[in-house]
């Protein structure tokens, strides 16, 4: 299995936004894995189309590409793996569609969820909201640096902090122990997404 990276960009599929330029310019500048999440309205056809064409991105810098709840997706399009939260397929399912080599990513807000996770298959953890956010809505509260510790310090797979994430405050998450950090809008939203993924560089 590749070594995951630091920096992940999620996409943002939202009116307004140019998904494409956005993964384009975040790879430029450096971020090692693309999670493509399709908004719940975007049909399948549209979703596995962005897949392909973002994977055919990440492959021209040999960067990972993973899909966001649509395993079926990630898998007819040949991406490195999926992301499952509480309302997709549970971890143990994902593992067995996606086989033993696919990078298989689970949400998990606490130690004790963290834990079941990784015994099912999970290879790394998505925790959050580290910070509050507007991107998504309906999350509980943020858990801050020290929950996102705590969650760390319990499993032995990488951390990935998502949630209200900066160039200003991620470095609070990876002395807490997160190994890599999960961005949507402090790239996507930023007047210049390849100036504002880059600040995460420095
Ligand atoms: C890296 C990472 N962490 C957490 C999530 C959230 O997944 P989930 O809880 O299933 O929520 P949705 O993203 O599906 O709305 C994630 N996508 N990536
Ligand atoms: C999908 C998701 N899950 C927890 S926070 C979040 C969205 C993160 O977006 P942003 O980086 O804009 O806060
Ligand atoms: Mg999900």
């Amino acid at each position: 299995m590749r070594t995951l990276g630091r920096l992940h960009l999620i996409t943002d599929t939202r009116p307004g936004r140019d998904t494409l330029a956005v993964v384009a310019a975040a790879l430029r500048a450096g971020f090692d894995v693309v999670q493509v999440r399709p908004e719940d309205h975007v049909t399948d056809r549209e979703a596995y189309d962005l897949t392909v064409r973002i994977l055919a991105m990440c492959r021209e810098l040999d960067r990972i590409c993973l899909v966001n709840d649509r395993l079926h997706i990630a898998l007819a399009a040949g991406a490195d793996g999926g992301h499952v939260g509480a309302d997709d397929l549970p971890v143990a399912a994902a593992r067995r569609i996606l086989g033993p080599h696919a990078i298989l990513g689970a949400t998990a807000r606490n130690p004790e969820t963290a834990r079941q996770a990784v015994a099912d298959g999970a290879s790394y953890l998505g925790v959050g909201p580290a910070f509050a956010t507007t991107t998504k809505a309906g999350l509980p509260d943020a858990i801050g640096p020290a929950g996102v510790g705590a969650v760390a310090a319990a499993v032995p797979v990488p951390i990935v902090a998502i949630g209200g994430v900066t160039a200003q405050n991620a470095r609070q998450l990876y002395s807490a122990g997160a190994h890599a950090v999960a961005v949507v809008g402090a790239v996507s939203g930023a007047a210049d997404p390849y100036t504002a993924a880059k600040e995460f560089l420095a």
